[in-house]
């Protein structure tokens, strides 16, 4: 069954008193669009103010990265969950600028990380198979992971969250993505895949035929999405799905950061049809199958600046114009009170 989109009733209204507000018809609409995204999400034109924004980082370990997919080592994956509980992190900073709530959780690290009992409430398992050679999860696993991610939805929706984000942590992480994106779409590895953290044209053709490996490895079986989550994926990318569609279920929007949201919106849109109609891209980075999959679910990044940190870092700061974007439908005159 299909999820229902935002009220497209509300839509077309927000898009009526856009269309009456004091400008040349469309000479706004990159913003206004989102302004009447929220209020179709809402249910009210206009928009109430967003003044709970959530970010949730599921962080993870990938056995993949022992192939030397990515262009640093695995210490980094610890060493940055720190690193944002530290409030020092990237998407730390960017968040604090706009005044955006951040949450870190160990979902799939490998190592059991000395930090607060609350952070590894939802941890699924210690890292993830190592995709070119075995499964990534057991159907089991996945099946837990996505209600894990279900339930930490419904404790930011319980937290009075308007917008949510799902960030992203743990070297290797962009293979998986990026099998997902491929698997999911028919597309040759080499075509989505990126340099992550760095690698050079080598390390990416390398990366790409280890993907190629994994999707050979896993047949018949990737039809299936969930199935797909555990072949290709890990115990964060599936949390993370299961939480942009516990998000869309419940009528939250959802703004998609990075090439690994990109791959859990992709995730989600399988599993739960309609969910893309919660989600607003934040940025566009320059991983390729991050274009390829926003492509595939008509998407449209708000910000084009080359971001990739990950965390996500990008779409909290594009939240900035999406509340601009509420404050024109809420504040600007129109053109019956200037002519
Ligand atoms: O968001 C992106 O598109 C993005 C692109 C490249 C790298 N990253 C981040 O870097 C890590 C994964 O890169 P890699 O090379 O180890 O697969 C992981 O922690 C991600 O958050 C993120
Ligand atoms: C330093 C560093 C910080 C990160 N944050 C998310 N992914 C990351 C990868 C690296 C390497």
């Amino acid at each position: 069954m299909t999820l229902p989109p935002p009220s497209p009733a509300v839509h077309a209204a927000a898009r009526a008193h856009a269309g009456s507000l004091a400008m040349p018809p469309g000479a706004l609409d990159g913003l206004v669009d989102l302004g009447c995204w929220i209020a179709a999400a809402q249910g009210q034109v206009p928009p109430a103010p967003l003044e709970n924004v959530r970010v949730v980082v599921f962080a993870g370990d990938h056995g993949v990265a022992a192939d030397g997919v990515s262009a640093f080592p695995t210490a980094i994956t610890v060493g940055m969950l720190h690193g944002i509980l530290a409030g020092g992190a990237g998407v730390c900073v960017i968040a604090r600028q706009h005044g955006v709530h951040v949450r870190v959780l160990d979902i799939g690290v490998d190592a059991d990380p000395d930090v607060p009992a609350e952070v590894t409430a939802h941890k699924v398992r210690h890292g993830s198979g190592n995709i070119r050679v075995e499964d990534a999860l057991t159907r089991e696993e996945a099946e837990r992971a996505l209600a894990e991610g279900a339930a930490i939805a419904a404790e930011e929706i319980a937290a009075g969250a308007q917008l949510l984000i799902a960030g992203d942590l743990g070297i290797g992480n962009t293979t998986p993505s990026a099998a997902l994106i491929a698997a999911t779409y028919g597309a040759p590895a080499a075509e989505v895949t990126g340099t992550g953290t760095g690698l050079d044209e080598a390390g990416r053709l390398r990366k790409a035929a280890i993907i190629d490996e994994a999707i050979a490895r896993c047949g018949d079986r990737l039809a299936d999405p969930v199935q797909r989550l555990a072949c290709l994926g890990s115990a964060d990318i599936a949390a993370a799905t299961g939480f942009m569609v516990a998000a869309a279920r419940a009528g939250v929007p959802v703004l998609v950061d990075g090439v690994i949201a990109a791959a859990e919106a992709t995730m989600a849109e399988a599993i739960a049809p309609g969910a893309k109609a919660w989600m607003r891209a934040g940025h566009r980075s320059p991983e390729p199958g991050l274009t390829y999959a926003l492509d595939r679910l008509g998407l449209e990044p708000i910000l084009d600046l080359g971001l990739r940190l990950g965390e996500g870092s990008g779409a909290v700061a594009a939240v900035p114009l999406v509340r601009t974007g509420i404050a024109l439908m809420r504040e600007m005159a129109t053109l019956a009170d200037v002519s």
